[in-house]
């Protein structure tokens, strides 16, 4: 729909844009005479019938310039704006300039006359399908309609603004085009038609004096602001009248006593009109105008941005060619996505099992069928808004109740979700409901929810995984598009040596001007490889600290390792806006262990984290292991930037502790901290954080009474593991 209507669109915007300015230059002239509206139109009259020879009408038109057509002295039929209050002229009618006039009929009709107009109408009658139905997707990702303004996740620019200008400018969308559509059908005569007939009602004597205008009661209680159009009497013939269109209806008046003769009313469908025209074109109101203006460039942003979209959404779908079929295959892969990403972690797993020598075989939920030789399923499947599925997901629930499986099956559900909804992963809880009453399925694992795409868990859930069902799985990373355009030369501006955990810290300065706080990551794409090797960034001044360890056969690892002071490299920083501090807490502990201290490095450094009571609790293997790092911990302890140190090691035999037992130790630290509202930061390895969790969990039942993960859906826990 979108495509097919869109080049119309653009036309249709695009002169839109031009025609909101019509009102608004016309508006600006000076020919509105104040308090014109309360006049009483016998005052008017007067002043008309004593300054010219004859009247022939007055015109109040949508800018509320009062308008004559008079003959004067001289015979002359002339046309002018009047000043109302003296029948003064004050100007000449303004013209139509030539470029409204084009942009006039481009908008009405592409000038195609007929068919032109009817394809307009039609256009405008999509467009307001596709508002209607976005208005029903907003209510939809929100969670309901009493949540329409709620704040809205930013996870991408396209999408973000599409709601948030989409939310303003709905209404105005919804007006424009269903007026839009009023006003096609009119012009093709669709609509019921509306006659008004008079019938004239008048006793007056055919030798009845005149009396003086200001005498008429009707001319006196109508004001110019009631009126359109004035015709004055041709003669001074009895059934000669005075007709007036008014706002909402015409009247015929007596020129000698004033009597109404005739008064009708219009009918809904002209009232409909006339409102129609007003709201379509913003005729006589800048305000209004200025609505449509903007709306005009929100339709266009719209067609950027649903392009966007749906470009992104089909680039991310990456395509699995199934090596074997549905019947042959032992393991069954079903996705559930509507952006695509979750297609790339199906790919990884899917490669992994067939260099296991597995016969795998991968489809959507919406084609889940029976399975000849499937011994095991995996559903790997995202949410949508309030525990809705992903549109190639929505008829799974059906097909699962009417399909019959030969086989009994073990399955696993792995959840793609985001914690920023209040509904974590609960498309993936709905499918895990489904198959437990399956008398054929039984789990091979609980059900896993993954947080923002995050690689890192998804492998290690790949590990546990494939130890309940006896396979060794190495998943990879799925290759992501290098944008060089955001890569940056970095130089390196210090460095430390290799350290007795074979780990060492980096100073960064950006060699442009470069946005980034803490908690952000740094991709680094060792040797033009596809495959980003991400680190958290601690921000030291304007610098960067990472800190490293380096692995034996690590691609990236070695590669800065043998970076000197003044050697430059090719990086790129990625916002995680996920990971960052939180200033509005009034407490915020940090947990890490080894090289996971670097955002916290950055952030007990910062001047204006100082509001905030910091704890920072690192575990590493020795006494020597903490030696590089203390000289940046030491610095904020005395500038009173940390509450707290707690440091544990593993491998020191007379004090040997785990971050997670000097978690336990700190519980009433935790316990406060959680329900005061502070945040809890994670940064360094899955097993850590898997550890800490656990104790965390424990802390928030025996002492608050509450899950965890009450305070995870309040974005209270943040992690960055790896
Ligand atoms: C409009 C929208 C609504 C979402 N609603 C939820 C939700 O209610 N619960 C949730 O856990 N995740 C939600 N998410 C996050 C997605 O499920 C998550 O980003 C997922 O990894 C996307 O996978 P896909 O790219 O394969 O579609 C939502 C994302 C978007 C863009």
């Amino acid at each position: 729909m979108a495509i097919s209507s869109s080049i119309f669109m653009l036309l249709a915007s695009l002169t839109g844009i031009v025609l909101a300015f019509e009102p608004i230059s016309n508006q600006v002239k000076p020919y509105a005479v104040e308090e014109a509206q309360s006049l009483s139109v016998a005052q008017t009259i007067s002043a008309l019938q004593a300054r010219y020879d004859e009247v022939v009408s007055v015109e109040i038109d949508q800018n509320d310039f009062v308008q004559a057509s008079v003959f004067t002295d001289e015979g002359q039929n002339e046309d002018f704006y009047i000043n109302p209050f003296t029948a003064e002229k004050i100007g000449d009618i303004i013209e139509k300039d030539p470029i409204f006039k084009f942009a006039t009929n481009l908008h009405r009709s592409l000038f195609l006359k007929s068919t032109g107009r009817f394809i307009v109408g039609f256009v405008s009658f999509l467009l307001f399908l596709m508002a209607v139905t976005g208005v029903l997707l907003i209510v939809k990702r929100q969670g309901g309609v009493t949540k329409f303004f709620s704040k809205v996740v930013k996870e991408d620019f396209d999408q973000y603004y599409h709601i948030i200008i989409g939310r303003y400018t709905l209404i105005p969308i919804i007006i424009i085009t269903l007026t839009g559509v009023y006003l096609s059908l009119e012009k093709f005569s669709l609509l019921p038609e509306e006659k008004i007939s008079h019938q004239f009602n008048d006793d007056t004597p055919s030798d009845a004096t005149k009396l003086p205008l200001s005498d008429f009661d009707s001319f006196n209680t109508l004001t110019l602001s009631d009126v359109k159009r004035i015709e004055f009497p041709f003669s001074d013939a009895i059934e000669d009248y005075y007709f007036l269109k008014l706002k909402d209806g015409e009247i015929y008046v007596n020129q000698y006593n004033g009597n109404i003769v005739s008064q009708q009313d219009y009918g809904l469908v002209s009232k409909a009109s006339s409102l129609s025209m007003v709201l379509h074109t913003g005729q006589g109101s800048i305000s209004w105008s200025l609505v449509l203006l903007v709306t005009c460039f929100a339709i266009l942003f719209f067609m950027y941005s649903g392009f966007a979209m749906t470009v992104k959404g089909k680039k991310n779908k990456i395509k699995i060619k199934n090596k074997y079929n549905k019947d042959s295959a032992e393991y069954i892969l079903l996705i559930g996505s509507e952006m695509g990403s979750t297609f790339g972690f199906a790919k990884s797993l899917y490669n992994a099992l067939i260099a296991e020598g597995k016969s795998v075989f991968v489809s959507e939920l919406n084609q889940y069928t029976s399975y000849k030789n499937a011994q095991h399923l995996v559903v790997l499947t995202a949410t949508y808004g309030d525990g809705a599925p992903p549109t190639n997901a929505r008829n799974f629930e059906k097909l699962v109740k009417i399909t019959q499986q030969n086989n009994d099956l073990q399955y696993a559900i792995v959840g793609f979700g985001s914690l920023a909804y209040k509904g974590f992963c609960e498309f993936a809880i709905g499918v895990e409901r489904m198959l437990q009453v399956q008398t054929k399925f039984s789990p091979s694992l609980p059900l896993h929810k993954i947080n923002n795409q995050s690689f890192n868990e998804f492998k290690s859930w790949v590990n546990s995984w494939g130890k309940a069902v006896n396979l060794n799985l190495k998943v990879e990373e799925p290759e992501r598009q290098i944008n060089t355009k955001k890569m940056m030369p970095f130089r390196v501006v210090k460095r430390t040596d290799l350290n007795s955990d074979q780990s060492f810290i980096i100073e960064l300065q950006p060699t442009k001007k470069a946005t980034f706080v803490s908690g952000d990551l740094l991709s680094i794409y060792p040797k033009e490889e596809k495959v980003a090797r991400q680190y958290s960034i601690g921000k030291i001044g304007d610098n960067m600290v990472l800190s490293i360890k380096k692995h034996e056969f690590g691609v990236c690892s070695n590669y800065l390792n043998d970076l000197m002071v003044e050697d430059t490299f090719l990086a790129q920083i990625e916002e995680n806006t996920d990971f960052h501090f939180s200033n509005s807490a009034k407490e915020v502990v940090m947990i890490s262990n080894g090289t996971g201290i670097a955002p916290f490095i950055g952030m007990i450094n910062q001047e204006k984290n100082k509001a905030v009571k910091s704890y920072l609790f690192w575990g590493g293997r020795t006494n020597a292991s903490f030696k590089m790092y203390a000289p940046f911990v030491d610095k904020s302890f005395y500038a009173k930037r940390l509450s707290g140190l707690y440091v544990g090691f593993s491998k020191e035999e007379s004090q040997k502790r785990y971050v997670q037992d000097l978690i336990f130790e700190k519980a009433d630290l935790m316990a406060r901290v959680l329900k005061n509202g502070g945040v809890i930061m994670i940064c360094g390895s899955v097993a850590m954080e898997t550890e800490v969790m656990k104790v965390l969990e424990h802390i928030a039942v025996t002492k608050l009474n509450t899950f965890l993960s009450v305070f995870q859906a309040k974005n209270q826990i943040k992690t960055d593991c790896y």
